[in-house]
């Protein structure tokens, strides 16, 4: 599904290969000799539909190449002319939404049985996020009964049957013995993927209907249903039935790729965005298409149906610097109360991506 990174004299052969390259981060010194700062980045080509949405609803204003789709549900929502089915609904989430989803993203979608990118190494852990706040490690317990360090918590068992668990910080440090072991808080920001409902098998590139899995929470699929209805004719039905969330951190892309592992592609994927900004480059069929770059901000949806499902996309960026601050006030005032702490300093350096997709 998605496309790997290319050695560097392979990195621009292709359009797309190219405004990937454009986009991404890139350090260079600053004026201290140690500091690294983000390389700058030329963003006029870059389509902001949220400035768009504002000069169409002030002025009655659109740029060429842009549409507005009418939509009975309240938001003003594009299409771009020359890209059929693909729909951009910008701040189509309140903020209060976004607090819930961005929560959600953190506690809840990486549970067990949902798999996530750590399961291959350490298997299934629980709790992955409450043990980064208590500063938790997990270590690997080579011997369950001996191994002398008092456990809390899950236990978990990777693909060769190790079994790992979450001990507090100076118990894994007292406990010594050539444990392998890692903090809590390195597995959150490596934490890349998790997946709800049908779970998606990376390595066969497929569904694996076989995989235990619990059904994607109901209001996730009445939001993706309701955002779906804009992408689909009267009497279409929209069943959510896998999703996969995406997590970034700064530096962190997604390299230029088409889903195509679903069996109906007139069914629109469903992408929700939050945290951090990003740019997503929406391509051709192939990668020789020039891509178009937009910002993808906290609270838009982006709608992939019908021939949008057959073009090349992906994230080469996210923003974590202060340009977007207004922004990211309104959002960590939702997670103003103390014991919410934990979710600000983590979205302010982070994006998520939750996109809800029907398989079959
Ligand atoms: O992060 C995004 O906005 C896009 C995610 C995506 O394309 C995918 O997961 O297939
Ligand atoms: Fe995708």
């Amino acid at each position: 599904m998605y496309g790997a990174e290319k050695p560097d004299g392979e990195s621009e052969r292709t359009a797309f290969r190219k405004a990937e390259k454009k986009y991404k981060l890139y350090y260079q010194h600053g004026s201290s000799k140690k500091k690294k700062v983000p390389k700058p980045v030329e963003l006029s080509e870059v389509i902001d539909f949220e400035a768009v949405r504002e000069s169409y609803e002030g002025k009655g204003e659109l740029p060429d190449g842009i549409a507005v789709v009418e939509c009975g549900f309240g938001w003003t929502s594009f299409r771009l002319e020359n890209q059929p089915g693909f729909y951009f609904i910008p701040g189509a989430l309140s903020l209060q939404e976004q607090g819930r989803w961005i929560r959600e993203s953190l506690i809840s979608f990486p549970q067990p049985p949902n798999r996530t990118n750590h399961n291959a190494e350490y298997g299934p852990i629980n709790d992955l996020f409450l043990a980064a706040r208590e500063r938790r490690v997990l270590v690997e317990d080579r011997s369950p009964s001996q191994s002398g360090v008092p456990t809390s918590g899950s236990q978990a068992a990777n693909e060769s049957g190790l079994l790992w668990k979450f001990v507090d910080e100076l118990d894994a440090k007292s406990s010594g013995n050539g444990q392998k072991s890692v903090a809590a808080s390195v597995l959150l920001r490596k934490l890349r993927w998790s997946t709800l409902g049908l779970q998606f098998n990376w390595s066969q590139r497929n569904y694996d209907i076989s995989l235990p899995h619990n059904k994607i929470p109901d209001d996730l699929c009445q939001l993706a249903i309701r955002m779906a209805s804009l992408a689909m004719g009267p009497g279409e039905q929209f069943k959510p039935e896998a999703a996969i969330v995406n997590y970034f951190g700064l530096g962190d892309t997604l390299g230029g790729h088409l889903d195509d592992m679903e069996a109906d592609w007139s069914k629109p994927i469903v992408s929700l965005s939050l945290g951090c900004k990003a740019i997503f480059l929406l391509g051709g069929k192939t990668r020789d298409k020039p891509p178009l770059a937009m910002f993808l901000r906290s609270g838009d949806v982006v709608l992939m149906a019908g021939e949008a499902r057959e073009c090349f996309h992906g994230v080469p960026r996210i923003f974590t610097d202060e340009e977007d601050t207004a922004h990211k006030a309104l959002l960590e005032q939702q997670f103003s109360d103390p014991e919410e702490h934990c979710f600000s300093e983590y979205i302010r350096a982070s994006r998520i991506n939750i996109n809800i997709r029907q398989v079959f």
